[in-house]
């Protein structure tokens, strides 16, 4: 246990000092050399005291100057004089470098003196219970901040994210237990005593309605890391830049909301969204998620930049180029699409936004695209039409266990959403799956209600351009079937005959190469054998370092090759023939 005690020789000023002299002379003698973590605690971000990050470039006019007025005004006009008395706070507080001056009286206004024996550090971890709360012996001082109003500020808490399975599962035993409640009022004090006692800071912990609300505690993240190229789309939530980030020159897709988030549907939505991508990692068939922070109360998200842009994009111009999809692109769509499905179906959630505008094109297979989430059905992907499709914009993902439904698109729900039947969700992601291949297949604009929504409801096709062969038709009409236990589940469409026919033919093709490599390699060893056999036999023939081996029966050691031995070559023996 170390105490720290700061002596203050007061000056001989011929007066009794003050609380505020005093103040001044304790933060002459502090020093404040950890700014990451002491000025965490404060309740900012590390990056309030980043002037090691603070590049020239990035204030260069060049560079500001492609700044995207979009991202930098009017806001910056709210967020400029922000940052900058962030920056003159964390100066002030933070940077060993720069704590030349007192820190001012204001300040140190806020600093109060509580009972805990943690250093600064350690108070970030124990960050979520109150100073007053903590248990100690006896007495110790340490420094908290203290807000205006006088309540302590504590550290940034964290988030729960409702689509991890352990939230998932308690989530399920809280609606139990509540269940239970209702049904057993009797059985309600007992079982409420019990969890008060063993489980109710656990349930805490763990439930989502106490989850913070996205604060934007942070600088410019977005200009300093980024350099704005373009904006590549405008959603409903949101308007989407292609971006490079400064320190790795790669290119992403930055979305940022365009409403403010705090308290919002939009934060509902735009935390949905961080949540689900976190949770499902990385799949070939899922556009790739980086990051997220809030910055100016509007949440930005980082993705993975899809050079195809979205499927929307290539059927409007297929339109007005008189072009249309053919079968084998459209199952190859349908496949696709069916595998990231699949992949958010089994992680527990469905998406129920599905439609052209949601699925993005890569062009150039990424390295996210290669390797990653591969199962047995992707293996032959690469020799595919080329292009690879993801499913993106998760904001709208629900558990479907616990659902939380934000209805999607209605020109692309089923009707069992509607009607708030929510016990077979993935199946409403196979409808609009059903209809989004139909609008690439050509189909006209889909209603947003009326008569022409209920005959798509009943399962009546509308008129393609070119007709489909019958069977890809009928799988396409058990996509939208009214009955939607009729529907494939992704699972069994990623392994549905009519779709896999053509990857028959690939795999067919790949195994006959790989068979006649393997009947040449098999024959080289032949032959091999039969030589050395032949040198056992009638030893006086040859004069070979490897003979005793081959008179043992294995091959001569001389004939081996260390590196690329299992590669097809041509055949030499380092032996001599006697006489030679
Ligand atoms: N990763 C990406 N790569 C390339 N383009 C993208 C990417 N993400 C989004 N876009 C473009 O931005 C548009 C809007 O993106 P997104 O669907 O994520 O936003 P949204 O506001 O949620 O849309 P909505 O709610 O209307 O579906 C897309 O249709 C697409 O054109
Ligand atoms: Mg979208």
């Amino acid at each position: 246990m170390v105490v720290v005690v700061v002596v203050v020789p007061l000056r001989d000023s011929g007066r009794t000092p003050s609380m505020a002299t005093l103040f001044d002379e304790i933060s002459q003698q502090l020093d404040f050399t950890s700014c990451g973590e002491e000025g965490t605690s404060s309740g900012h971000s590390s990056d309030d005291c980043t002037p090691m990050i603070h590049s020239p470039r990035l204030s260069s006019p060049r560079l500001s100057s492609l700044r995207s007025p979009r991202l930098s005004s009017p806001s910056s006009g709210r967020r400029a004089p922000r940052v900058q008395r962030q920056r003159s706070r964390s100066n002030t507080l933070c940077s060993p470098l720069q704590c030349t001056s007192p820190i001012p009286y204001a300040a140190w206004n806020k600093l109060r003196l509580c009972d805990s024996p943690s250093t600064p550090k350690s108070l970030l971890s124990k960050s979520s219970q109150p100073c007053s709360s903590t248990k100690i012996g006896r007495p110790k001082r340490t420094l908290c901040f203290a807000s205006a109003s006088g309540n302590f500020i504590q550290a940034p808490s964290v988030n729960v994210n409702p689509f991890t399975p352990e939230t998932v599962r308690r989530s399920s035993e809280q609606q139990w237990k509540d269940r239970c409640r209702s049904d057993n009022d009797q059985d309600y004090g007992r079982r409420l005593k019990h969890s008060l006692t063993s489980s109710e800071e656990d349930d805490d912990a763990f439930l989502p309605p106490k989850r913070r609300a996205v604060q934007a505690l942070m600088l410019s993240r977005y200009e300093s890391e980024f350099l704005e190229l373009e904006c590549i789309g405008v959603g409903e939530f949101g308007a989407v830049y292609k971006c490079v980030k400064r320190l790795d020159g790669c290119l992403y897709a930055i979305k940022r909301s365009r409403q403010p988030l705090a308290g919002s549907t939009n934060e509902q939505l735009a935390l949905k969204e961080v949540y689900a991508h976190a949770v499902l990692g990385h799949h070939p068939h899922v556009v790739r998620y980086y990051s997220a922070w809030a910055e100016d109360d509007h949440m930005i998200i980082q993705n993975e930049y899809c050079d195809g842009g979205s499927l929307s994009d290539v059927i409007a111009t297929r339109k007005m180029r008189e072009e249309i999809f053919s079968e084998g692109e459209l199952k190859d769509l349908l496949l696709q699409v069916s595998m990231g499905l699949k992949y958010i179906h089994s992680a527990g959630l469905v998406h129920l936004d599905i439609k052209p505008s949601n699925i993005f094109i890569c062009q150039r297979p990424s390295a996210s695209a290669s390797g990653e989430g591969e199962s047995e059905e992707e293996d032959d992907r690469s020799t595919s039409a080329g292009v690879i499709y993801k499913i993106g914009d998760l904001g709208h993902v629900t558990s479907s266990s616990s659902p939380q439904v934000e209805e999607g698109d209605s020109r692309f729900l089923a009707k069992e959403v509607l009607h708030e039947d929510y016990s077979q969700l993935p199946k409403a992601d196979i409808f609009a799956l059903g209809l989004t291949i139909l609008r690439a297949a050509g189909a006209p604009p889909l209603p947003q209600n009326g008569d022409e929504w209920h005959r798509l409801r009943e399962g009546k096709l509308p008129k393609l351009p070119k007709e489909l062969s019958p069977p890809f038709r009928g799988l396409l009409q058990l996509l939208l079937d009214p009955d939607l236990t009729k529907r494939p589940s992704a699972r069994e469409l990623c392994k549905h005959t009519v779709l896999r026919e053509d990857r028959t033919g690939r795999v067919a093709a790949r195994l006959r190469r790989e068979l006649n490599v393997e009947k040449f390699r098999t024959a080289m060893l032949e032959k091999e054998l039969q030589e050395a056999r032949q040198a056992a036999l009638s030893p006086d023939q040859y004069h070979c370092p490897g003979l005793k081996s081959a008179k043992m029966g294995s091959l001569p050691k001389s004939g081996r090759r260390l590196v690329g031995g299992k590669a097809v070559r041509s055949m030499s023996f380092g032996c001599f023939v006697n006489g030679d």
